[in-house]
């Protein structure tokens, strides 16, 4: 990939995420700029990763190809507008992560003939194992749609969307699932450490299981579900725990789960949108 600007407005968790995935991917921190009101974070970013650190959002838009907005949905509206002028003079590629923000709001915001490519990546792209959907404005060409994928696909993988509303979809799935595996694996460690086992085996079973289950769904040909039975000897230990889950409900919980976070994004976009 041609080494383009990136400027990061919100160094936060995603951002940090999304910026160390860059640079263990080989990515110049030289080409990162990363501002954001919280001056330790700024700190911690440049001792971390070595890249470019500012407080002034429009500064950064200025001498960037890219910008990655990647601040609470809550304050996107204003940081847009503030930045606008500077995006339309330097005609930048903006890489929206926000959640629940749509690209038309975000185009009224920033100005009509902005190329706006509409993210959800989440944090695994960190250790380079994220998983991104992305969405494109009409404004957006190919090569500047090629740019937004290529910083994505350095830090995992990434699939398009044509219909803008499956983002909300996937914000349920890939964009908060991370924290639903690790609900999980609070709640297998917690019963671990109550069956006996001190914390670091507990922490490291449990990891090392989340990690075998997850290569193996990743390369076998096996459906999930094939791959659970064979895990499940009759009359055996997995027998009894699947049958716990089952009759406790857990594939409608999980179901429930999703269909409130893509009720929340849509609901987000609605309020959020209005500004
Ligand atoms: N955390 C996650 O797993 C994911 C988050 N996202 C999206 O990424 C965005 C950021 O989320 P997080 O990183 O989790 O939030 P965060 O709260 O950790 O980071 C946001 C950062 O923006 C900074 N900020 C606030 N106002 C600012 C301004 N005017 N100028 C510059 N910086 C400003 C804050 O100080 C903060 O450090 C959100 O829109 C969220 O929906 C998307 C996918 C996954
Ligand atoms: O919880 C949130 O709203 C964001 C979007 C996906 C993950 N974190």
């Amino acid at each position: 990939m041609k080494q383009q600007t990136i400027g990061f407005i919100g160094g936060g968790n995603m951002a940090h995420a999304l910026i160390g995935g860059l640079v263990a991917d080989g990515f110049s921190a030289q080409k990162i700029w990363v501002t954001d009101l919280d001056q330790n974070k700024l700190a911690e970013l440049k001792e971390q990763f070595h890249v470019n650190t500012s407080a002034d959002n429009q500064s950064t838009v200025a001498q960037c190809d890219i910008v990655v907005l990647a601040v609470k949905p809550q304050v996107l509206a204003g940081v847009a507008k503030d930045i606008a002028a500077a995006v339309q003079a330097r005609k930048s590629l903006v890489v929206s992560i926000a959640a629940g923000v749509r690209a038309a709001d975000l185009q009224r915001w920033l100005g009509e003939e902005t190329a706006i490519v509409r993210c959800m990546p989440n944090t695994p792209a960190l250790v380079k194992t994220g998983a991104t959907a992305l969405y494109a404005n009409a404004r957006a060409g190919k090569s500047q749609r090629e740019s937004a994928e290529s910083v994505m696909r350095a830090v995992g993988l990434t699939v398009w969307v044509d219909d803008e509303n499956l983002l909300d979809a996937v914000t349920a799935l890939s964009g908060s699932g991370p924290a639903y595996f690790f609900l999980f694996m609070e709640a297998m460690e917690s019963a671990g450490r109550e069956l006996g086992l001190d914390d670091r085996t507990a922490r490291l079973l449990t990891q090392q299981t989340a990690l075998g289950a997850a290569k193996i769904a990743m390369e076998s040909a096996e459906t999930p579900a094939e791959l659970r039975r064979r895990v499940t000897s009759p009359g055996g230990t997995t027998e009894q725990a699947i049958r716990t889950f089952e009759e406790g409900g857990l594939r409608e919980l999980a179901r429930n789960a999703m269909l409130a976070a893509e009720r929340r994004s849509v609901e987000m976009s609605n309020q959020f949108g209005a500004q």
